[in-house]
C-alpha cells in the first residue's frame, strides 16, 4: 500500500550575492539524509512519507516571497516551511500566518526574531545571537569587571544584541558604554582610549573585526591593560588580513593585537556520545556528512558546514511534531487534510512544535516561548595565533565549566579602569 507523502517547503541559501549567510551548500544535503533518516525508520510516521520541495533563496527577502508563493499555490500542500537567512526568515515568518504555517528556520541568527507579536508561528533550531550574553556576562562576574565598553558595526543583528547586553550589564550594575560604527573604526576606537574603555566586547562581521583589530594596534588600545571579546564563529585565522583588503596592518601586527583575546559562540554540534533520537551522535553525523558531500573543497570550507547540524535536527523536530499531530488529532481529521485554512491541524501542529524535546545531533532541541532555540555555548582564547579551548556555559544550569587554560600578561585578569590606588 502506498505511503502518504506529506511535503514541506524549504528554502536554501546556496549563495549569497547580495551578503549574508551562504548555508545552503552543507545545509542541503544535512537535510536530505535526515529525510532518509526519518522515512527508513517505523516508528517515526508509519504509513506516510516526509518529503520536501526546495528552493534556492539566495538569502534574498524578495525572491524568497515568490518561491514561497510558488509553494503555496502549487501542489502538494505544503504542511510547513523551513528556513535559513535571517533577513529571509523575518519575511516568510511574517507571512507565513496568513496560510496557518509554522516555519522553522535552522540559520537565522537575529534577536529580532524573538517576537512573537511579529512572528507568531516561528521556531528556529539556531540560537539567537543574544545567546552569548549571559556567557558574557559570567566571564565579566568571573573575574569581578564592573566596567564594560561595547563596539558593534550597524548592522542590526549586532546593535540588537549589543543593546540586550547592555541592558544585561545595567541590570546587574556593570557600568556600560556603547557605540557602534559603519565602515572605518577608527573615530570609534580613538572613543574608546578616550573612555579608557579596558573590557571590550566587538560585535561585528569578520572584516570589521579585521579592521577594528587594526586599528586597536595602531593605536595601542591591545595588550596587558586590554581584554578584548570578539565573536566566535569567525574562521580561526580571521585575524590574519587577505591581501585584497589592503589593511594596513602586517600579520605580525595583528597577531600581537589579537592575543589573549577571548570568543564566545553556539555549540552547534553535540559533544555527547550517546546518540540522540535519529540513532546518531554529533560526530557520526559529521562523518556521514563528510562522507556524503565528498567535494574536492575540505568540507569545513562549505558555507553552513557549522550548522549543519541545526539543519538535520530541523527535519527531525518537524518530523516529530507531525507524529504528535497525527497522534492527538481526532479520528475523523486527518493531517492530510491540511488545507492552509484548516485550524484544528495548524493549531495542532504548532502545540506539537511548541512541546519538542529530544537529543538531536546539535544537542538538546527545545523551544522557549518566542520560539528560540537555547544551547550551551564554547568560549576560547587566541594564545599566539591559536585559539586555546577554555571553557564551556550552560545558561539554562548556569553552570561554567572551566578548564583554567586562559593566559594573562601579568598575573591575572586586568582591572577594568584605572583603579585610584586609595591611600593607606
Ligand atoms: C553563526 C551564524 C554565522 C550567524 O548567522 C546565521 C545566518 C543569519 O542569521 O542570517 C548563520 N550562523
Amino acid at each position: 500500500n502506498e505511503l502518504i507523502p506529506l511535503t514541506f517547503g524549504a528554502l536554501f541559501p546556496m549563495e549569497s550575492s547580495a551578503g549574508g549567510w551562504a548555508g545552503g551548500p552543507a545545509c542541503l544535503p544535512a537535510v536530505e539524509m535526515a529525510l532518509e533518516d526519518v522515512n527508513k525508520r517505523q516508528d517515526i510516521l508509519p504509513g506516510y512519507r516526509l518529503q520536501m520541495n526546495t528552493s534556492d533563496s539566495k538569502c534574498q527577502t524578495g525572491l524568497s516571497i515568490q518561491q514561497m508563493y510558488q509553494f503555496i499555490y502549487n501542489d502538494p500542500k505544503k504542511l510547513m516551511m523551513m528556513t535559513g537567512c535571517s533577513t529571509v526568515t523575518t519575511v516568510i515568518s511574517e507571512i507565513a500566518p496568513e496560510w496557518k504555517l509554522v516555519v522553522l528556520a535552522y540559520g537565522a541568527s537575529s534577536p529580532a526574531l524573538s517576537n512573537r507579536e511579529r512572528f507568531p508561528t516561528l521556531f528556529r533550531t539556531h540560537p539567537s545571537a543574544t545567546i552569548q550574553n549571559p556567557t558574557r556576562m559570567r566571564l565579566f562576574e568571573k573575574w569581578k569587571w564592573k566596567k564594560v565598553t561595547i563596539l558593534s558595526s550597524v548592522e542590526e543583528v549586532f546593535v540588537s544584541t549589543a543593546k540586550d547586553l547592555e541592558k544585561s550589564c545595567s541590570d546587574k550594575g556593570i557600568r556600560v558604554q556603547r557605540q557602534s560604527f559603519f565602515g572605518d573604526p577608527a573615530d570609534a576606537v580613538k572613543t574608546l582610549k578616550r573612555q579608557d574603555a579596558r573590557i571590550i566586547v566587538g560585535l561585528f562581521y569578520e572584516a570589521d573585526a579585521r579592521r577594528v583589530l587594526c586599528q586597536a594596534y595602531k593605536q595601542g588600545v591591545y595588550g596587558r591593560k586590554y581584554v578584548w571579546f570578539f565573536i566566535g564563529w569567525y574562521s580561526n585565522t580571521w585575524h590574519i588580513p587577505p591581501f585584497e583588503e589592503h589593511l594596513n596592518c602586517t600579520s605580525d601586527q595583528m597577531e600581537i593585537a589579537a592575543q589573549y583575546h577571548f570568543t564566545t559562540e553556539s555549540l552547534m554540534l553535540s559533544l555527547d556520545s550517546t546518540p540522540g533520537v535519529s540513532g546518531y551522535t554529533g560526530n557520526q553525523f559529521k562523518n556521514r556528512l563528510i562522507e556524503r558531500v565528498d567535494s574536492d573543497r575540505s568540507p569545513g570550507e562549505m558555507g553552513g558546514f557549522p550548522e549543519a547540524p541545526l539543519a538535520y535536527d530541523a527535519v527531525w523536530a518537524l518530523a516529530l511534531a507531525l507524529r504528535c499531530t497525527i497522534r492527538a488529532l481526532p479520528q475523523n481529521v486527518k493531517i492530510e487534510d491540511f488545507t492552509y485554512k484548516n485550524e484544528a491541524v495548524a493549531g495542532q501542529i504548532f502545540d506539537c512544535m511548541k512541546n519538542t524535546s529530544f537529543q538531536g545531533v546539535s544537542g538538546r532541541v527545545m523551544f522557549s516561548d518566542q520560539g528560540d532555540r537555547i544551547v550551551q555555548t564554547q568560549i576560547e582564547q587566541m594564545q599566539d595565533g591559536k585559539y586555546q579551548l577554555v571553557g564551556y556555559y550552560d545558561m539554562t544550569t548556569k553552570n561554567l565549566t572551566w578548564m583554567g587554560k586562559e593566559k594573562w600578561f601579568g598575573k591575572g585578569p586586568p582591572p577594568d579602569s584605572t583603579i585610584v590606588r586609595q591611600q593607606i
